[in-house]
């Protein structure tokens, strides 16, 4: 459990293609077929069980969208760009 990051610390620390939306980092995955993203979100699941990080998870048809934020300090800390990397890290290794 870290402290929150300062704007600067958030903007410096976000993965390509991530954004910022208030208290939350987010980025939204596509993929050819629906059943991709489903087992996508699997993995983002399991990703969160081995880091005790839950993010928000939206499958809909051909795009997953993943939504990260510390709920118990209230905003954005290390965690939630960590986990960010890590999900990268396996989009790019499909
Ligand atoms: C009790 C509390 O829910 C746990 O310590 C963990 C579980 N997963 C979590 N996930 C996220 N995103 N934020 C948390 O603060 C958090 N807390």
């Amino acid at each position: 459990m870290g402290d929150l990051l300062s704007d600067d610390e958030i903007e410096a620390g976000l993965p390509d293609n991530w954004t910022r939306e208030g208290d939350e980092i987010v980025r939204t995955y596509e993929f050819d077929e629906y059943l991709r993203g489903v087992n996508f979100a699997q993995m983002v699941g399991e990703i969160a069980e081995s880091q005790f990080h839950h993010p928000e998870i939206v499958i809909r048809y051909e795009e997953v969208e993943v939504r990260l934020t510390s709920h118990e300090e209230g905003g954005i800390t290390e965690d939630d760009l960590e986990m960010a990397e890590l999900i990268e890290s396996e989009r790019n290794a499909e």
